[in-house]
């Protein structure tokens, strides 16, 4: 029988809840064809005494609206799986449902979805029915997401879509079950057709992690500007601009639903791009130009990684002067035997990027639709004519010369933008895992394909994936004293480590950057500015702060360890294994692409592991 986690009380409220989204929540950057409706508008009225299909009417409408509140997240933190939960509940003698609570996750490491809409609904909860658009991906040993629904006395779940990643894909649903709720699952026990478009929402919200999960490299969306002609710029290479305001709004609303965005050598030395989300507050993609020459100016608006990270992934051996002076800047270089597209879409997997758009042009727009890395495009065509007979066009050569061999785009949405007509389009459809990956009451305990003697390394680096508790992100607040040794709490142990990098400096704004990254909504937000205060202002960093490191993070993973007697349980489980930070550029922390990292924070947990096993 596999092994089903325990219920168990979930953590003390770990974060501030973000702050209420706006009414009626921002209108979705990707014109998919779901719309918010305002919050708490009245589904639809339906008779008490409702059909089947009524009720299957009911519950695709709630089941929407989940997909449509998971989306909240986008462009405020970076992609992660996204978990919507909406509860309701049928009005005591009318005949209608009302949501009584409902709830997003707001970044990877803070409160789950199901919690907050527990929390909201109150004690509305009792006998009402939770929807979800993705089965929970309780990751952390303490079935946060799980309890929360078992202990508002939620009677029902009607899930969307089951869990895409195989360490996660259907405990959290046995677990549910086994304590006596009922779950529905679209697809399985609901097989309406009223649930198709509920359904494509589900898959449309979480298409990053579906593909991710089916093909090991992040979403690619391409992203073009084209005149009505068919050119991406006049024959001189100058493109300012193709397409108007608005279109490229929408872009900036693209580009903060992305992990990283790419461009090609020469876009970077015709346009002299930003590449930024061009957005006050909220999630910045990093910035990716592949160049194998790495040919590349000296001075570039994307070398100024104040404003955003850049990371120029080139040939190997390629210029390595000018790749000093990059480093120099703070630009991160990552070489390549063979640069290609594919390759680097593997290394963002390996980074843990969900989502990435490519802004290049045709030439390597075309080798990456060729080594098939790209899944979605998006083409704004501008109501203009340019000409030029060598005037660029958005894809180059595919090596194809019938028009029979046209890539024909799938799910095609149309929507006008003032001037422009946006084109949307999947290259390769939304994978649906369901038949692929058998869900946790289907896999055999022991993986057949695993010999006991396999190498006993455990990697671990996002918090979805595997052990995803060790990783500093994860949601375990900790207190720890200050320098006078009053307790403070942290939300995370990466709010403490990044703001250790601080204190103890006598100079006020040192201290202010500390209560920053203290409060922090989230851990990568705390990461995020720990890591630019460190660029903008060296001297504010603790003099000893290179050999202090180790110790600080030390303590703070003792506290979290100690502190939950799961995450005990789970790091004693590794006994006999060798933990590594998967991380292909933390090489400090992390292990390296090849193994060349130093894998600090594994071997502290391990250290950790043998203090408690007592074989120090
Ligand atoms: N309207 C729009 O939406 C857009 C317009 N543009 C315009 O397009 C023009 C640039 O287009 P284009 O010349 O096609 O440039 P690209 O942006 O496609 O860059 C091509 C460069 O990418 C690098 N590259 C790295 N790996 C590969 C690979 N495996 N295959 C191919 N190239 C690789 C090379 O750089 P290197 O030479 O350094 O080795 C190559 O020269 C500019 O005028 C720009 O303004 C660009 C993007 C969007
Ligand atoms: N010219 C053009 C686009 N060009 C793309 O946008 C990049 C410039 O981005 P930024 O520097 O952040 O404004 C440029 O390098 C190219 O990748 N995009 C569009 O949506 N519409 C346009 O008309």
């Amino acid at each position: 029988m596999p092994h089903h986690t325990p219920v168990r009380p979930h953590p003390r409220a770990s974060m501030p809840p973000p702050p209420r989204p706006p009414v009626a929540a921002p209108a979705p950057a990707a014109p998919c064809p779901i719309r918010v409706a305002p919050s708490r508008r009245r589904i639809p009225a339906v008779p008490r005494a409702v059909s089947v299909a009524a009720s299957h009417a009911h519950d695709a409408a709630f089941l929407r609206r989940a997909a449509d509140v998971a989306d909240r997240s986008a462009g405020l933190t970076c992609p992660h799986p996204n978990f919507g939960c909406v509860i309701a509940r049928p009005e005591p003698g009318g005949p209608e449902a009302r949501v009584v609570g409902e709830g997003f996750l707001y970044a990877q490491g803070t409160r789950c979805a199901e919690l907050l809409a527990a929390e909201e609904a109150g004690e509305r909860a009792r006998g009402a029915t939770a929807y979800l658009n993705l089965e929970p991906g309780d990751c952390y040993g303490d079935s946060t997401a799980v309890s929360s629904l078992v202990q508002a006395g939620i009677t029902r779940v009607v899930v969307g879509l089951r869990h895409p990643l195989k360490h996660l894909r259907g405990k959290a649903i046995q677990s549910l079950r086994s304590e006596g709720i009922q779950v529905d699952v679209v697809g399985e026990d609901l097989q309406s057709k009223l649930f198709k478009e509920a359904l494509t929402s589900c898959l449309i919200v979480n298409a990053p992690l579906l593909y991710r999960a089916a093909f090991r490299v992040p979403f690619s969306v391409l992203k073009y500007a084209m005149t009505a002609d068919g050119k991406i710029a006049a024959s001189s290479g100058h493109a300012s601009w193709v397409s108007g305001r608005a279109s490229r709004g929408r872009v900036f609303e693209l580009r903060g639903r992305s992990d990283a965005v790419i461009v090609g050598g020469n876009t970077v030395r015709r346009d002299d791009p930003r590449l930024t989300a061009r957005h006050v507050k909220g999630h910045v993609p990093v910035r990716i130009v592949m160049s194998q020459t790495c040919n590349l100016p000296e001075e570039a608006n994307l070398w100024n990684v104040h404003e955003a990270y850049t990371i120029v992934a080139t040939q190997r051996g390629a210029r390595r002067d000018f790749q000093k002076k990059l480093a120099m800047k703070g630009v991160e270089v990552v070489e390549f035997d063979m640069l290609n597209p594919r390759d680097v879409m593997s290394y963002c997997y390996d980074r843990g990027y969900l989502s990435v758009l490519w802004e290049c042009g045709g030439t390597l727009s075309a080798a990456a639709i060729s080594a098939r890395v790209i899944h979605k495009v998006y083409a704004f065509c501008a109501p203009k004519i340019i000409g030029g007979v060598t005037a660029p066009t958005p894809v180059g050569d595919l090596g194809m010369n019938q028009m029979t061999q046209a890539i024909d785009l799938i799910d095609v949405s149309y929507e006008q933008i003032d001037r422009d007509m946006l084109m949307s389009g999947f290259i390769q459809p939304i994978p649906d895992l369901s038949p692929v990956i058998p869900s946790a009451d289907e896999i055999p305990s022991v993986d057949p394909e695993v010999s006991p003697y396999e190498t006993n390394i455990i990697s671990f680096y996002k918090t979805w994936d595997t052990f995803g508790a060790f990783s500093n992100f994860s949601p375990h607040p900790i207190d720890m004293p200050d320098e006078k040794g009053d307790c403070l709490t942290w939300p995370t142990v990466e709010h403490y480590y990044q703001a250790h990098k601080f204190v103890g400096v006598d100079n006020p704004q040192a201290n202010d950057i500390v209560q920053e990254i203290k409060q922090a909504r989230s851990p990568e937000e705390a990461a995020r500015i720990g890591r630019t205060r460190q660029r903008e202002f060296p001297e504010l960093i603790r003099p000893d702060w290179e050999s202090m490191k180790i110790d600080v993070m030390y303590r703070a993973l003792k506290c979290k360890f100690s502190t939950y007697a799961h995450l005990t349980e789970m790091l004693l489980s590794t006994a006999g294994s060798v933990l590594v930070e998967s991380s292909p550029h933390d090489l400090f922390w992390g292990g390296g692409r090849e193994g060349e990292g130093l894998n600090y924070l594994g071997r502290l947990l391990m250290q950790l592991r043998s203090e408690i096993l007592g074989t120090v």
